[in-house]
């Protein structure tokens, strides 16, 4: 059984869970739009979105003493455009309250990061804050991530869409995805390649498209690399979570387009 499917394994009892207790409610103060696509997709910069990740299943404990908020105040006064919020708990040791504690912080376009196999997760997101939610294309079937991604956005949330191979890009294309991400990461071996953004990246050529590249990235020729393969954004979570001095991790990892 590979990691992904222990994960959504326990993604279902989580939903049987929510579905008898949650209580839809919003918790935003600040209901203002923040779009990642609108703010990405014309910057002069390769746009960072900088993750707040205590944990995970192939690097172990990252930086489990965080605070949420603090941490997501210095990612945006360094220079990230978004912030991305894991909140699977079991195997991130995140928590749905990061992203409101974060929201309440910060004004950049939130990502709630997560395995979203049901509306009621969506609900949720919606709930605690995000901009944005995460479709992973190797979680569930094509029909299901359509309406998921329908879903979504009759509920004003963008969708970052998942993906790492040709089969699943395909099916980017046809649920209408604007914002794609190309995970560096294979979730099945936990093997980083920033190679598969060049290989992807490539067979998207509609500018209206906005490439984001995620995991894997420690030092500036990654990004130069990827800036190549013509994404508008990053996605950095480790390198930022152990980072001693962000500013100086900022300058390495922020170049112009
Ligand atoms: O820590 P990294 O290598 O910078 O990776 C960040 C991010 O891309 C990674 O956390 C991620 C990408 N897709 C995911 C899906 C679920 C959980 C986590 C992820």
């Amino acid at each position: 059984m590979t990691i992904l499917t222990q994960i959504l394994a326990e993604k279902e009892k989580e939903v049987v869970q929510l579905k008898k207790n949650y209580q839809p409610a919003s918790r935003l103060k600040d209901v203002r739009k923040r779009s990642l696509y609108d703010s990405f997709l014309n910057a002069e910069e390769i746009g960072i979105i900088a993750e707040i990740k205590r944990a995970s299943p192939s690097r172990g404990a990252i930086n489990t003493n965080v605070n949420p908020p603090k941490q997501a105040a210095q990612y945006v006064n360094n220079g990230a455009g978004a912030i991305s919020i894991l909140t699977d708990q079991p195997f991130f040791q995140g928590a749905m309250s990061d992203l409101e504690a974060v929201r309440n912080t910060v004004d950049v376009p939130l990502l709630n990061k997560d395995f979203i196999i049901d509306e009621i997760q969506i609900d949720r997101a919606k709930d605690f804050g995000a901009d944005v939610i995460l479709l992973i294309a190797a979680a569930l079937p094509e029909q299901r991530l359509a309406d998921l991604y329908k879903y979504a956005l009759a509920k004003d949330l963008e969708v970052l869409f998942e993906v790492h191979n040709q089969v699943e890009l395909a099916a980017a294309n046809e649920i209408g995805a604007k914002i794609i991400g190309i995970n560096n990461r294979d979730l099945r071996t936990f093997e980083v390649d920033l190679a598969t953004t060049e290989k992807l990246a490539g067979q998207v050529s509609d500018p209206n498209k906005l490439l984001i590249s995620e995991s894997g990235f420690r030092k500036r020729e990654d990004v130069e690399r990827v800036k190549q393969a013509g994404v508008k954004g990053i996605l950095v979570g480790e390198t930022m979570m152990r980072s001693g001095n962000l500013q100086q991790t900022f300058r390495d990892l922020q170049i112009p387009l």
